[in-house]
């Protein structure tokens, strides 16, 4: 085998099935995709479920466990499984976390702020049922919730079915000694949920809605949404932000002596209201009131920063990942995306960790994404990525290039089936110039996903003859694994991405260290 340097490319939401559901992937115009497949050495690897330490092989693919294991090499329990064995022994009830949260707020209120469904991706519900409960047997006397809508990793307009099933629970536990309420909410790509400092504006109303009580009021959450559905005809994720009153006050802002739990257990839409919560000094927006309170993440979201410093359950302790091996091996490496998948490429894939291990040897590139609907430009920054990834290429100057185009998850996540071909075009359209680049440099190319989204952009139907609705969410299909450029023989078998990490340092010359999952070459 010719040990080459290696360019690795991510198309974020890009899976594979033969079913026509929708499949934005396979309609899409991808002369490179399709030659690659024909003619290049290829597999098909797992990207969700228990292949990337999932609970189950119910739960989809996501990118924070698919760009953990791709950089890491192995399988880690991850966020939602290491949060239902907390519950299951009961262990995070008896953390010093739970205990500080509960007695920080005697005289005041606890508040849990989340991601209202079981999408398993950022949150699930059962989490958050279970501490209310807890919080009842605990002896808490209020408690108020605020609720973040999703529909982006459930059904696009299911917000309706948790609100019930909260607003259930919430009139069993009613009693005259635990007065119980939903304060506020909001669809999650809306307010609060930002991630990688991509629109603080969101952060900054979410604050307004959740802490502070200003916005437009709604006697419950129900008559919010509604509302907003009928003036707006959006989404859940795309809901804005509601307040719910009695007698013409907010029934929960969030005041000094309160508590403040973030039940959300993914790091990157949790770190910038973690660091409005947390940070004394805090200059991203201009918090108008900053409340004492002791605040908790479900797990702590960045372990470099430490944020939160507080948490209920610790996160994957994930170690020996590749770009601490190939730092201790003296190798380059360059890693680049646009905005909302610039931390992918970073922060997950160094196992959440926001450092590099080394200044000199790894060298990180944002491009700025635009803050507007993805469907109305669904070639995102991708052009723009690539100029930059063909000058290192060409360059010379790196041994381990990798790269994450966001357009099949991200125009995908839109529901907008017509955006989403372009979407998947325009990253086929990258291919070209990236093999290019690296015929004339020599490289190895190697091209993958991290789970599936655009594969499928209908819901499952029930009758044939139904008009299809729209599916924003990801898939639990498998994704592709592609060698251009290299003469080598992929092994047959079932794999998953955390085959991938010890494939790219073999093509690099290098024997992967123990511990990691196989590589894919014979
Ligand atoms: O947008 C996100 O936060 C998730 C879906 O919840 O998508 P991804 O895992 O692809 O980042
Ligand atoms: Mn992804
Ligand atoms: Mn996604």
């Amino acid at each position: 085998m010719n040990k080459k340097p290696v360019v690795l490319v991510v198309m974020d939401g890009i899976g594979c099935t033969e079913k026509d559901n929708g499949n934005a992937v396979m309609h899409a115009y991808k002369p490179q995709l399709d030659t690659l497949i024909k003619t290049c050495p290829n597999i098909q690897i797992k990207a969700h479920g228990l292949a990337v330490g999932l609970p189950s092989d119910d739960d989809m693919g996501n990118s924070e466990v698919g760009h953990n294991a791709l950089g890491c090499g192995q399988v880690y329990s991850q966020g939602a499984k290491l949060v239902n064995e907390s519950i299951e022994t009961g262990a995070i009830f008896k953390s010093e976390t739970w205990k500080e949260a509960l007695d920080s707020c005697k005289s005041g209120t606890l508040h849990f702020l989340g991601l209202l469904s079981d999408g398993n991706v950022h949150s699930n519900i059962a989490h958050l049922e279970a501490m209310l409960k807890q919080a009842k047997a605990d002896g808490v006397k209020k408690v108020r919730i605020h609720a973040l809508l999703d529909g982006r990793d459930v059904p696009e307009t299911s917000a309706l079915q948790y609100v019930d099933q909260i607003e259930n629970l919430i009139h069993e536990l009613n009693d005259e000694n635990f007065d119980i309420k939903v304060a506020s909410g909001g669809g999650r790509m809306k307010i609060t949920m930002d991630r990688y400092e991509a629109n603080w504006k969101m952060v900054e109303e979410g604050w307004h809605i959740h802490v502070l009580g200003e916005g437009r009021k709604f006697a419950s959450m129900k008559e919010a949404i509604e509302t907003y559905r009928k003036e707006l005809g959006v989404s859940d994720q795309d809901l804005p932000g509601f307040v719910i009153e009695e007698n013409g006050k907010p029934v929960g802002t969030i005041e000094d002596g309160d508590s403040v739990i973030l039940y959300n257990f993914r790091g990157d839409r949790a770190i910038e209201i973690s660091k409005a919560f947390g940070n004394e000094n805090f200059t991203e927006f201009d918090r108008v009131r900053f409340p004492k309170v002791f605040y908790a993440g479900m797990l702590q979201y960045d372990g470099d920063l430490k944020i939160p410093n507080k948490f209920l359950v610790a996160p994957p302790h994930i170690t020996n990942t590749m770009s601490e091996f190939l730092v201790k091996q003296g190798v380059k490496s360059y890693a680049i995306s646009e905005t909302q998948k610039f931390g992918h490429v970073t922060y997950f894939w160094n196992g959440n960790r926001s450092e590099k291990f080394d200044d000199k040897l790894e060298t990180w590139v944002e491009v700025p994404s635009d803050v507007i609907p993805f469907e109305q430009r669904p070639w995102m920054k991708a052009a723009e990525i690539t100029d930059l990834l063909v000058d290192a290429i060409t360059s010379k100057e790196y041994d381990f290039l990798r790269v994450n185009y966001p357009n099949g998850d991200m125009v995908g996540h839109t529901g907008n089936y017509e955006a989403t071909l372009i979407g998947v075009e325009s990253v086929d359209l990258m291919l070209k110039r990236i093999m290019n680049a690296c015929d004339k440099a020599g490289y190895t190319l190697l091209v993958t996903a991290d789970h599936g989204n655009a594969d499928e952009m209908y819901e499952k139907r029930k009758n044939p003859e139904d008009a299809p609705k729209p599916k924003t969410a990801h898939t639990l299909n498998p994704v592709p694994f592609i060698v251009y450029n290299s003469d080598v023989q992929l092994k047959e078998g079932h794999f998953g991405l955390s085959n991938v990490a010890a494939t790219v340092v073999e093509l690099l010359g290098f024997k992967a260290p123990e511990g990691w999952d196989e590589s894919l070459i014979k």
